[in-house]
């Protein structure tokens, strides 16, 4: 039997659409380490089918805040859904909807492409052959067919983030959260691997976190959840952030909101 959602954060009425359940909702999480507080107070969306940058500079929480949405720490105050199921009492559930990148490659470089995608398949319950037709036709997406049986050492940087992206979805999530992917990445590498996650919130509907602090990979029609010592500055759409800080450019309004703290930080 599938299990069902037992409580949302946006709880949905009689007829209302599916897509009303926030693909990640986060209400009143603090998280500290001994006296340090890494997150104070954070709610935050993530709404299907949006592109959500979490922008924030170094030390700002994010990728405390993704710990804790994916279970390596226990958030012991709010509360944290994903699509719907809480993070805490239904842990199955929500895991099963979700895929990570996470900021440290974890590719195993001696395998193949396919045997590190097949490996993550089997994880998840997915039987061989299904897992290899999952994992084909993601490589294709990211036009890395032809690499399925190189191993993942001879790849460069770049096709090794969009190997990760692809084992990310093999167990199709619905949402994919990625920190700081682009980091160590040239500009071409970086534009491909926007583009690939850009489609995916375009083909199939997924809804993104995408933690950076790099500008230039947010665009206008994003959404945006500016965090900065640990608290959230401003959430909104991009169009919403300069109008809200009465700029015309997104990096104006970005230090605007964290303003010289970010400096001395
Ligand atoms: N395991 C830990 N023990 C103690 N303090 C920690 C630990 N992990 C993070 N912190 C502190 O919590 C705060 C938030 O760190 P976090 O790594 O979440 O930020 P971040 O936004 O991901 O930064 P970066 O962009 O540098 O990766 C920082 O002050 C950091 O020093």
């Amino acid at each position: 039997m599938t299990e069902q959602p037992r409580e949302t954060a946006s709880p949905r009425g009689a007829g209302a659409a599916p897509a009303a359940v926030p693909a990640l909702a986060v209400r009143d999480v603090t998280h500290t380490f001994g006296a340090r507080k890494a997150l104070d107070d954070v709610s935050l969306d993530v709404p299907a089918g949006s592109f959500t940058a979490l922008l924030g500079p170094n030390g700002a929480g994010k990728t405390t805040l993704f710990s804790l949405v994916t279970r390596l720490y226990d958030n012991r105050s709010g509360a944290i859904h994903v699509l719907g199921y809480d993070v805490r009492r239904q842990p199955a559930a929500a895991l099963s909807q979700l895929g990570v990148v996470f900021q440290a490659r974890t590719l195993d470089l001696e395998l193949s492409v396919l045997d590190n995608l097949l490996y993550h398949a089997t994880l998840h319950g997915i039987g061989f052959g299904a897992g290899r037709r999952r994992a084909m036709e993601l490589l294709a997406q990211a036009g890395l067919a032809d690499r399925a049986r190189d191993k993942v050492r001879n790849l460069s940087g770049g096709q090794m983030r969009r190997v990760e992206i692809v084992r990310a979805l093999i167990h199709r999530p619905r949402l994919l959260l990625l920190d700081e992917p682009t980091v160590g990445l040239d500009i071409a590498s970086r534009a491909a691997l926007v583009a690939q996650v850009r489609e995916l919130v375009a083909q199939e509907a997924i809804g993104v976190l995408w933690a950076t602090h790099i500008i230039e990979e947010i665009q206008p029609g994003d959404r945006i959840v500016v965090l900065h010592r640990g608290r959230v500055r401003a959430r909104g759409s991009y169009e919403e952030m300069l109008a809200q800080t009465g700029t015309d450019e997104l990096g104006a309004a970005f230090l605007k909101l964290v303003g010289d703290e970010a400096e001395a930080a």
